[in-house]
């Protein structure tokens, strides 16, 4: 262990927990990978980490070393919420994970599927909009409604026509995403078995409570059976159950655990980058000008926004880039752990080192980003750089092997709902401060959000 990357000297027993403390993870990371450099090795508690914060030792780890790099750390709590890695994102590289992967982009979130979800978004978007109408005038809790919207969606998608179940579902799943991250104690001294017993209890509670509701949607689904129209994730999921038993067995747990990803990780990821995207809008009035202008000269012939001219909206599509550069929703990705020993960049990483990427920072780096705090989206015009995975200057979904697989899903969940809120309505803070002067603070999580809710007033255009 002689030639780890470098890093600041790790104290007894805390190593560096230290020095994580004050400021969100992200970006105290990111002060310490200005004075170590963007491989760097940080010791939190019992457990050595190595610390990505460059596009170039980013594309090493989820690239060039991709397969060493591909298993995701036993943590407590992701152990538990996963059904002991019966999921997706858990579950460590193999044979397991592969068929589960296989079973999202065949059958779940492929583009036809996403299609046939269009009337749900529609529909949700909708009644958003109806509820701004109502509300015309006084202070609107924009951050709340959009966050209920985006879970909206992913449960109808889910579970078909309005469940009973939905609200407290979505409930449960916001207290479990908070039991979620990392940075917990007993993450940090895997070896203490009381801030092991400490931790487990309550993330067990959350999840009985979340595994009781969905085995009571999967039952509800078995007796329906052929009942329903739109063929839901759960019936896709059942069906392949039920067709493909001798081939991979699904069992109801790992039903259960991929319906938990979809809502882990569509919910408040999506929902987010409308928050921070309207966010950032009201603080750049000329920006929000052109966005609209663009929306409204699109859709005023017909009057009305739906799916259907999206691809249009050249704009906005860049103000969703530039968002999820500034704000990616999970800044720090999932972390990852190396299968074996091995040298990146003449450095030695040992086998089993936690692997934390830190794409929040990678996002503002000044070699790559020019003005890169400020919120340029032209800066996408005319420019190929994308997310999908090999454009390591920005990677809101990771790439390499365990690159999110729900970006299909997730782009119209951000179009539709920003079109609509640009199209109908003119919007203004409530309060004296200037437009500038917006609260922009990130809230502590796995997930970035608005630690303050973005209220907003909304004037109704009359075209
Ligand atoms: C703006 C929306 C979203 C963002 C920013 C996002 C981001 C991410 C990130 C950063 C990862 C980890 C990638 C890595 O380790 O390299 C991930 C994994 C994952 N995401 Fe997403 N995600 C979003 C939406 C969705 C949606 C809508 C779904 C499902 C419907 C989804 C399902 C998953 C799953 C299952 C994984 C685990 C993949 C694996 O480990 O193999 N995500 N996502």
């Amino acid at each position: 262990n002689k030639n780890l990357p470098p890093g600041p000297r790790p104290l007894p027993l805390i190593g560096n927990i230290h020095q994580l403390l004050g400021s969100l993870p992200q970006v105290c990371l990111k002060k310490l990978a200005d004075k170590y450099g963007p491989l760097m090795h940080l010791k939190l508690g019992e457990v050595s980490n190595i610390i990505v914060t460059s596009p170039e030792t980013a594309q090493q780890i989820m690239k060039t070393h991709g397969l060493n790099f591909s298993d995701r750390p036993n943590l407590l709590s992701s152990r538990i919420v996963s059904y002991n890695g019966a999921d997706i994102a858990f579950s460590q590289l193999g044979d397991y994970w592969r068929q589960l992967r296989k079973i999202c982009t065949v059958e779940l979130l492929t583009t036809k599927r996403v299609q046939s979800f269009r009337s749900i978004r529609e529909g949700e978007v909708s009644e958003l909009v109806e509820k701004i109408r109502a509300s015309e005038g006084s202070v609107f809790n924009l951050s709340h409604h959009i966050y209920l919207m985006t879970f909206g969606i992913a449960a109808r998608a889910a579970f078909g026509k309005k469940s009973r179940y939905q609200q407290v579902f979505v409930a449960k799943i916001k207290e479990q995403l908070k039991l979620l991250g990392g940075f917990s104690l007993a993450d940090l001294y895997p070896s203490s078995r009381v801030l092991q017993l400490m931790a487990k209890g309550k993330i067990e509670k959350v999840h009985g409570e979340i595994d009781r509701l969905l085995q009571d949607i999967i039952q509800e689904h078995r007796n329906r059976e052929g009942v329903e129209a739109l063929e839901d994730l759960v019936d896709v999921l059942l069906k392949f159950q039920r067709e493909n038993e001798s081939e991979f067995s699904l069992t109801d747990e790992n039903i259960k655990a991929v319906i938990q990803d979809i809502f882990i990780g569509g919910g408040e990821t999506s929902s987010s980058v409308v928050e921070w995207g309207m966010s950032e809008l009201i603080r750049n009035p000329r920006v929000m000008e052109e966005a609209q202008a663009e929306v409204r000269r699109v859709f005023d012939s017909r009057g009305y926004v739906d799916e259907t001219e999206l691809h249009q909206l050249t704009y906005l599509k860049c103000i969703i880039k530039e968002t999820m550069r500034l704000h990616p929703p999970v800044p720090l990705l999932i972390p990852r752990e190396g299968r074996e020993r091995c040298q990146i960049n003449g450095y030695e990483i040992p086998a089993k080192t936690r692997v934390i990427i830190n794409a929040w920072a990678i996002g503002r780096d000044p070699k790559y980003w020019p003005e890169a705090e400020s919120f340029k989206p032209e800066r996408f015009l005319n420019n190929s750089i994308d997310f999908k995975g090999s454009d390591f200057e920005f990677i809101p979904f990771g790439a390499g092997r365990r690159i999110c697989p729900g970006i299909s899903f997730a782009i119209p969940n951000i179009e539709l709902p920003l079109a609509q809120l640009l199209y109908h309505f003119d919007w203004k803070l409530p309060n004296i401060i200037k437009n500038e002067e917006l609260d922009m603070t990130d809230s502590h999580g796995i997930t970035s959000t608005r630690k303050n809710d973005l209220c907003l007033i909304a004037i109704t255009r009359k075209p």
